[in-house]
């Protein structure tokens, strides 16, 4: 382990000179991919080849200056109060690239942007995003608890982080100090950097492939501080009066490095970041949730301003909010994760509270709860979408609004904002009396739930029934799902969409891929047959469609990760369903072969956490409501003969609180949901559920507890790693970790394959394993895919022969 050496910029005890105050009314960060997703087009325009950098960076500069513009045009005014949070593809990949943080294998990649700069440049950039032949990317993962992916940091002992003042970092002309220049130079007065905060930066990393055994990124701290100080000092030479350090990692404590020692890296980074004389006013936000005990600690230092998540957060105790001093706050109330209006008159009662609470004077500033990244721009081009509902709804830019009539009724009361007040007001009430949103027949079938409903006869009775009605060999073969959605597939359901493909036409050409598909699978010898979902769009947004209580929109686009972007649903009622699913789908399917064909829903967890779920309802009872009607599919499913039905809870995971206090209650309602939908069905129904991660340790006793006959996790990536830690927890059922990592192109040998099956049957037992690929297949191509699962095939059978023989 490395001993940390003192950071090394020029640290002095003065607090910089006097400057503007933040203004009444801000926000922490704007969405970046554009209203019309116009980075996305640009960047991978860029990765085809078919633009130049410079056309890219003319893009990303077009991008910039429309939001300035949006925003001061929306009314933030005043110094600091306009974000410069611009990434090309991810915010700590930011940081990365300006530091030149990169594993080895990206070494080579260091001083792309220019002579003696340690950044990335543009290209070397987007390298270490998505990786280049063998040099595979660096690995993503859900930021806090959202649906944005970033890229995560690999630190060890030799990590570079440097920075060079005069540069923008990333490329001269696009980094923090870059966009600050470029900003000034159009005019804005005072534009805010962004900047992911060195505590968070290193929590959020994993140890390099290379680290010594117990190494933690975090003991990495006083190096990175270093290069920080030369970051804020190249931004305070670029005329930034103040910089926004977000630091959400403090509000979680699922770290895995004890609380103490995160609220020690919090004082000495802050401490030492406000000893530097040559730098921006420092606003470190904790976002996502509250900062807790890191509150006190950051009030302690010398830093300018801290920014509260009074959504997603409490209001802090009375006596750490006295204790900040002078210290200004920036007060997060308009919610940056959801899309529905702000209820103003609650809002602005927080918002006294908070100003009664800190010391006399003390500066407020009014805010969303995090950057609005996670909502699309504006709802005012939703035209398709009921009026009524749009009524309800605030998208990034109708956030801003609220931001602003906030600040004004806090600074000049009530009366000033009484118009407003009233109409949000009014429109609460209209949303509240709305038939859809309140229906008895749901809320009776949700109150008549009882403990029954949620469990199924034990494991031991349903497993014979199972064997006896399905007769599969051991080491039974299946997929998860989806099979790939070809540009004809696509083609076909926009067409439908667009009104040229009529229900039957669609319906002749999807039935068309279904038998395709399901005779492919018998050719490769598959074991369980899927019909390969080509008629979903999208694994939520299919149900949600079908479902009562959802409403889809047209440009609601939000950033996933890098250039992708989903268009969550918004769940805005009580949830029913008119209708079967996907019974016609599956039992067309079934009726073309003999082998058994396995239904496919998605589950209440993974719909509402890739939707935007309402505000009115506690998430528990808005998942049973989608496990009640799930619960009736599944029930229509085996009327229609369907004996294997999988309902998938990739998400079960991510949205695991961040607070491990508040993770059992979320345990006990997203498990007890999934068993209501799956609950209803027969002993000889076999149920699988699929989870995309490997590393589910941590959920491990909740994925026991959805009491899946099956259930299907990733695995290839960490060869099986997580096997021995399950076969440890004494998982009961049938597990099928995935042999064929789909995230990439290549195709595993037999030999592969075979391997992992080996190493699956040794920690776990012949009887229990399945054998499958990690994941859906609907983003590869045919080629690959029939080559891999040929392989996969032949590899069960190769095990099974070693077994049998
Ligand atoms: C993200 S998990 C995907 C599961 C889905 N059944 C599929 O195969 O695509
Ligand atoms: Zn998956």
């Amino acid at each position: 382990m490395t001993t940390p050496t003192t950071p090394t910029t020029p640290a002095a005890t003065t607090a910089p000179a006097p400057s503007t105050p933040l203004p009444a009314a801000t926000i922490l960060g704007y969405p970046r991919i554009g209203p019309d997703r116009e980075l996305k087009r640009a960047v991978e325009s860029y990765w085809k080849g078919a633009t130049s950098a410079d056309e890219l960076r003319a893009a990303a500069a077009g991008l910039r200056r429309a939001t300035r513009e949006r925003l001061r045009g929306l009314g933030l005014s005043g110094p600091a109060a306009v974000p410069a949070d611009f990434a090309y593809y991810d915010q700590v990949l930011q940081v990365t690239s300006a530091l030149g943080a990169v594993p080895a294998r990206f070494a080579h990649l260091r001083g792309g942007a220019g002579q003696g700069h340690p950044g990335l440049g543009l290209e070397g950039h987007f390298t270490v995003a998505r990786g280049q032949g063998d040099l595979a990317a660096q690995e993503m993962t859900k930021w806090m608890d959202s649906n944005y992916h970033y890229l995560v940091p690999e630190i060890d002992e030799s990590t570079v982080f440097d920075y060079a003042p005069g540069f923008g970092a990333i490329d001269p002309t696009d980094g923090p100090a870059a966009q600050v220049l470029e900003a000034l130079a159009a005019g804005e007065p005072d534009p805010r950097p962004v900047i992911v905060g060195p505590v968070t930066y290193l929590l959020a990393s994993k140890p390099a492939d290379g680290a010594a055994p117990g190494f933690r990124p975090i003991d990495r701290l006083d190096d990175l501080l270093g290069a920080y100080g030369h970051l804020l000092a190249d931004l305070w030479a670029a005329g930034a009066q103040w910089v926004q350090i977000d630091e959400p990692a403090l509000v979680a404590d699922t770290w895995g490095v004890p609380r103490e020692e995160v609220l020690a890296a919090v004082h000495r980074a802050y401490a030492w970041i406000a000893a530097i004389v040559e730098r921006p006013r420092v606003l470190v936000t904790g976002a996502y949730g509250s900062l807790g005990d890191a509150l006190p600690v950051l009030g302690a230092t010398g830093i300018e301003a801290v920014g509260l998540d009074l959504v997603a957060g409490a209001l802090p105790r009375d006596e750490d909010l006295a204790a900040l001093g002078g210290k200004s706050v920036v007060a997060g109330v308009v919610s940056g994760r959801n899309i529905w209006r702000t209820d103003l008159e609650a809002a602005l009662t927080t918002l006294e509270r908070l100003r009664d609470a800190l010391p006399q004077g003390a500066p407020l500033t009014v805010a969303t709860s995090t950057s609005l990244q996670h909502v699309p721009h504006d709802v005012e081009r939703e035209a398709r979408l009921d009026p009524a509902i749009r009524s309800w709804l605030a998208f990034a830019d109708q956030k801003v609004g609220e931001v602003l009539t906030l600040a004004r009724g806090l600074a000049e009361g009530r009366d000033a904002i009484a118009d407003e007040l009233a109409r949000d007001a009014s429109l609460r009430a209209q949303r509240a009396a709305h038939p859809g949103v309140r229906r008895a027949e749901v809320r009776d079938a949700v109150s008549a739930i009882t403990p029954a409903d949620r469990a199924r006869p034990p494991y031991a009775e349903r497993k014979p029934l199972q064997d006896a009605r399905l007769g599969l060999p051991l080491l039974p073969t299946t997929t998860i799902g989806s099979f790939p959605q070809t540009p004809e597939i696509r083609a076909a359901r926009a067409a439908h969409r667009g009104g040229e493909l009529d229900a039957a036409g669609y319906g002749a050409q999807m039935r068309a891929e279904i038998e395709r598909v399901v005779r492919l699978q018998e050719e490769i010898g598959l074991d369980v047959l899927v019909h390969g979902e080509a008629e979903r769009n999208d694994m939520v947004q299919y149900f949600a469609e079908l479902l009562d209580g959802f409403a889809t929109t047209e440009h609601g686009w939000v950033q996933s990760y890098g250039s992708r972007c989903t268009r969550p649903s918004i769940l805005w009622g009580d949830v029913a369903r008119p209708a079967p699913m996907t019974v016609a789908w599956s039992s067309y399917a079934q009726s073309l072969t003999d082998r058994p064909l396995k239904g496919m829903l998605t589950g209440p967890v993974t719909i509402m956490a890739w939707s935007f779920v309402r505000d009115d309802l506690p998430r528990a009872e808005v998942a049973d409501q989608l496990g009640l009607a799930l619960r009736a599919e599944v029930a229509d499913l085996e009327a229609a003969g369907i004996g294997v039905i999988q309902v998938d809870e990739p998400a079960i995971r991510e949205t695991l609180p961040l607070r491990r206090a508040d993770q059992p209650a979320y345990l006990e309602w997203s498990v007890g949901s999934f068993r209501l939908a799956t609950g209803g069905a027969a002993s000889a129904t076999q149920i699988h559920t699929h989870l995309c991660y490997s590393e589910f340790d941590v959920v491990i006793d909740a994925v026991d507890h959805l009491d899946a006959d099956v259930t299907s996790i990733e695995a290839s990536r960490s060869r099986m790693d997580i096997l021995p830690a399950v076969a440890e927890h004494g998982f009961a059922r049938q597990l099928g970790p995935g042999v064929w990592d789909i995230h990439s192109p290549r195709v595993p040998s037999t030999e592969e394959c075979a391997e992992l099956v080996g190493r699956a049957v040794d920690a776990l037992g012949a009887g229990s394993v399945w054998v499958n690929p990690d994941c859906g297949l609907k983003t590869r191509g045919y080629a690959e895919t029939t080559t891999s699962l040929r392989n996969l095939v032949d590899a069960a059978a190769r095990v099974r022969g070693g077994l049998e023989g």
